[in-house]
């Protein structure tokens, strides 16, 4: 593949790593874990052995929590909650209502899963700071909530629940309890380790970091935060349950709001995102209040915000976070960032045969009488519009005259107000953003959508992800050779025409038969323009994807357009062939003025 280095005078900060030191820190996490969890006991230190399985207890919460906030972009504050409803959910069905104690593990698995799914439900209508204190006064509420329910819970008693089996020596001095609290945050690192490898991660981060691309790209955000509160809460739930034999009585006092705040400054303490994250903002967040300075007992929220504002102040990214971006900035520096180009998509698309056409040329998008009010404001006046397999169909008009608003009606972001559309067979007038999607529509947009945690082969990545189609042999190799060139690249080194090029490469490995173009040359050099020009081509003519192309850049579309609908305030004012159109009074009073173009 052809590459070039760009260098840029102002290269804006990246506002996370790309995680590329994730396998190093997940060696680490794991192993000094292994060490504070086993060592203490293998010395019969038994304070040590008692705090070391409570904070790894705490670390695999924050290390889910850290999952939920940064890959999941789900910020909750409650997550002390989660850890309640488990450890009550076993304390009350065994230690209250003597159950076996597989019983009470499922019953503290079904709280913690439930809580989970009531935390999702503020999640599908409000997000960021909003999500954020909805789910603390979750974490106000809690603990009044348990003295209230005394019947169940034994109220301010509590409920004792020793289960010493499991602290018995199992091998070496180490007991079964110390083992399982010292697996748990390795399961925890594990799991979001390879969570942040997986299409479903990526779909999750994608939804977060961009829901309208994420909607574009057939996901659905709300499904994708539902999804990610359960996962976090039924791990944070079954860490509930390993908190009970931990601390063999469980209390209100046990899950005060303080608890959910520790999970919430150790992410921020750790570093945002980093795996080694939890296990470093654990050590720090709870052992000064609660080792170091036990007499400050009664201060600990305000020793954690204390900790949590001196580390901010000092390293704003958390501990590890910037020594990530140290480690970073010295291993790039100079280095720069590749650039895109789209000549090994349009040398493979040109060595494909032509696509054959269908018998019957049938449109695959049909638009009738489709109005879209704003108020007032008629941004689409009943515009009918076809579009058939291989065309590329150019849409134009000046600003504000509702190309783009034309254009969300047929990715299904915007509902018609009158009208109906009719796509690959199916009424899709009432249907929303990510069902047209899994049909086979994709698009770019007037501002590229480019997800600034992912490195570069993962922003292009996500179009695969949505790709229902098989995998041509020819493409894979390109896309081996993309992702070794790019594999940790930074999207935001990237200028603003070569991230419009990753939109278009995004746009085009998802592989749909219709592709929408919202003003894709804006920001392209000449060169990449022509590479542009010709890529829409071959898509047409090797692929017969059909093509809307919204653009300013009238000399672009007259070269590559089939045919061509001139907008205007809202409304269909000519559309034809190109050459045909050239000669329409209208069109040239409107859009050719000076500027020439040969039909
Ligand atoms: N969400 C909205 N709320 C209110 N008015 C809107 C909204 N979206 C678009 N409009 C209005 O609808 C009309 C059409 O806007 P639209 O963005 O579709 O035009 P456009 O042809 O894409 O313009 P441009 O070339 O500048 O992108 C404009 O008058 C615009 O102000």
């Amino acid at each position: 593949m052809n590459t070039q280095t760009i260098t840029s005078s102002a290269q804006p900060r990246p506002e996370t790593s790309s995680f590329d030191s994730d396998t190093q820190q997940l060696w680490l996490a794991s192993g000094l874990l292994l060490i504070t969890g086993i060592v203490p006991a293998l010395f019969g230190n038994a304070y040590w052995e008692h705090s070391f399985q409570l904070m790894n207890i705490y670390i695999a919460v924050t290390v889910l929590q850290n999952w939920l906030f940064v890959d999941a972009g789900q910020k909750s504050f409650g997550q002390g909650v989660l850890l309640g409803l488990g450890a009550y959910g076993l304390a009350v069905a065994s230690g209250v209502f003597d159950q076996p104690i597989a019983v009470g593990l499922f019953w503290g698995i079904v709280a913690s899963a439930a809580g989970g799914l009531l935390f999702a439900l503020p999640a599908l209508r409000v997000q960021g700071f909003h999500l954020g204190f909805v789910t603390l006064s979750a974490a106000v509420v809690f603990p009044q909530l348990l003295l209230q329910m005394d019947d169940l819970t034994q109220g301010l008693n509590g409920i004792s629940m020793p289960m010493r089996g499991l602290s018995e020596p199992l091998l070496l001095g180490v007991s079964t309890l110390s083992l399982l609290c010292t697996a748990a945050p390795i399961i925890a690192l594990l799991f979001h380790y390879k969570m942040r490898r997986s299409r479903l991660g990526r779909r999750m981060r994608t939804a977060a970091e961009s829901p309208e691309a994420a909607r574009s790209l057939g996901i659905r955000p709300g499904v994708m935060s539902s999804l990610a509160f359960l996962i976090a809460s039924v791990g944070t739930g079954i860490c509930g349950l390993l908190f009970v034999p931990a601390v063999s009585f469980v209390t209100p006092q046990s899950f005060l709001m303080d608890v959910s705040f520790i999970f919430f400054f150790a992410v921020v303490v750790g570093g945002r995102g980093q795996l080694l994250g939890p296990v470093v903002g654990i050590w720090a967040v709870f052992t000064i209040p609660n080792i170091l300075l036990v007499d400050l007992a009664h201060y600990k929220p305000l020793v954690y915000g204390f900790i949590t504002l001196f580390v901010v102040i000092l390293f704003p990214d958390g501990i590890v976070g910037t020594i990530e971006e140290f480690r970073q900035k010295k291993r790039k520096a100079g280095g720069g960032e590749r650039a895109f180009h789209l000549t090994a998509l349009t040398d493979w698309l040109s060595a494909l045969p032509d696509h054959k056409a269908a018998a019957e040329d049938e449109p695959i998008l049909t638009v009738r009488g489709a109005t879209k009010r704003f108020g007032s404001v008629v941004a689409v006046d009943r515009v009918d519009f076809d579009l058939r397999p291989g065309e590329v169909h150019g849409l134009i008009g000046a600003n504000g005259s509702g190309k783009t608003s034309l254009l969300n009606i047929l990715n299904g972001f915007s509902r018609m107000n009158e009208g109906s559309y009719h796509f690959a067979g199916r009424d899709v007038s009432k249907a929303t953003a990510p069902a047209i999607a899994e049909r086979g529509l994709g698009r770019t947009f007037q501002t590229p959508r480019v997800f600034p945690s992912f490195s570069v082969w993962n922003n292009v990545r996500v179009g695969l992800d949505a790709r229902e189609t098989e995998m041509p042999a020819g493409l894979e190799q390109i896309l081996r050779e993309m992702e070794a060139e790019h594999a940790d690249g930074m999207p935001t080194l990237l200028s603003h025409g070569q991230r419009r090029i990753l939109e278009v490469v995004r746009v085009v490995l998802k592989d749909s038969p219709v592709v929408l173009f919202d003003e894709p040359a804006a920001g392209l050099s000449g060169e990449e323009r022509e590479e542009f020009s010709k890529l829409v081509k071959l898509l047409s003519r090797k692929l017969g994807t059909a093509v809307v192309l919204v653009e300013h850049d009238l000399e672009l579309v007259w070269s590559i357009a089939d045919r061509i609908t001139v907008l205007e305030t809202g409304s269909v004012i000519a559309s034809g062939r190109p050459a045909d159109l050239v000669r329409d009074p209208a069109v040239q009073h409107l859009f050719v003025g000076g500027a020439h173009v040969d039909a």
